[in-house]
């Protein structure tokens, strides 16, 4: 067994096929701490939102990488409903990052050097004792190369836009499906394609294609592969 029996998980794989549903369960379940590395780029592009750095598709990258310094991303535990919520310089924006128009922002936004390299470094740092789950699309092959349990999900984009648009709809956001496949679509083609840490498969990562799995499904599958690399 793993000295002192905590281990890093990392969790990477495509837009919308269900990573933080599995991570989220799986670090409640053992006791990990959870971080949706995705929630840190989404905040990121809501301070360029916000502070008018985005004008089109244009970002004023001279003015974001002076105030980098400025942005103050956080996890707080809601204590009501036990999980965890995203806040930027010191307001809870859980729900605004989740937004089409951030949606829409954040790959751009993500594919810039400076800003990667400083939610690596938080990243990082946030996974120093170990004990934690997260997940992206770089924690295996950047973040954590050296996590002892690396996961990639994947989906059909058809079934992941499905997924994604039952849950916006359920929020109540008016939106199409051919809306929501085309946002996966293009993200996954910037973040696959983007120079810096792009969206891959670690060597050593294990593969998993979710498309046929209910929730409790891949969270059993996911848990036996938890047991497996603590006793590796
Ligand atoms: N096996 C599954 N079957 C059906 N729905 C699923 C499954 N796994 C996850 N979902 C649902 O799919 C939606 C997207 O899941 P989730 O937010 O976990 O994806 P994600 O990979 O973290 O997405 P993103 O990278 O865009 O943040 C959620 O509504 C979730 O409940
Ligand atoms: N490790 C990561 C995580 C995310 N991104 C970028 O953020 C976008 C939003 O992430 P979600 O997980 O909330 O979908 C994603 O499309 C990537 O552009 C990243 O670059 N690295």
């Amino acid at each position: 067994m793993k000295q002192n029996n905590k281990i890093v998980i990392a969790i990477d794989g495509f837009s919308s096929c269900g990573k933080s549903t599995m991570a989220k369960g799986l670090a409640k379940r053992i006791g990990y701490i959870y971080i949706d590395s995705g929630a840190m780029y989404r905040a990121v592009t809501l301070y360029c939102i916000n502070h008018n750095l985005i004008d089109g598709n244009l970002i004023d990258e001279n003015s974001l990488k002076k105030q980098m310094q400025n942005i103050h991303i956080e996890f707080k535990i809601n204590t009501q409903s036990g999980r965890p919520e995203t806040w930027l310089n010191g307001k809870n924006v859980e729900q605004e990052i989740r937004s089409m128009q951030v949606s829409n922002l954040v790959s751009p936004v993500s594919a810039l050097k400076f800003v990667r390299t400083a939610m690596t470094t938080q990243q990082q740092a946030l996974g120093k004792a170990k004990g934690i789950v997260m997940d992206g699309r770089d924690i295996g092959t950047t973040v954590f190369p050296h996590a002892e349990l690396k996961i990639f999900v994947t989906a059909s984009a058809e079934t992941r836009a499905k997924r994604r648009l039952d849950e916006l709809k359920a929020k109540g956001e008016n939106i199409s499906y051919q809306e929501v496949l085309k946002n996966v679509q293009e993200r996954d083609y910037i973040d696959q394609n983007r120079s810096e840490s792009p969206l891959k498969k670690a060597d050593d990562a294990i593969l998993l294609d979710n498309s046929d799995m209910t929730l409790e499904e891949q969270d059993k599958w996911l848990y036996e592969q938890y047991q497996k690399a603590l006793f590796k």
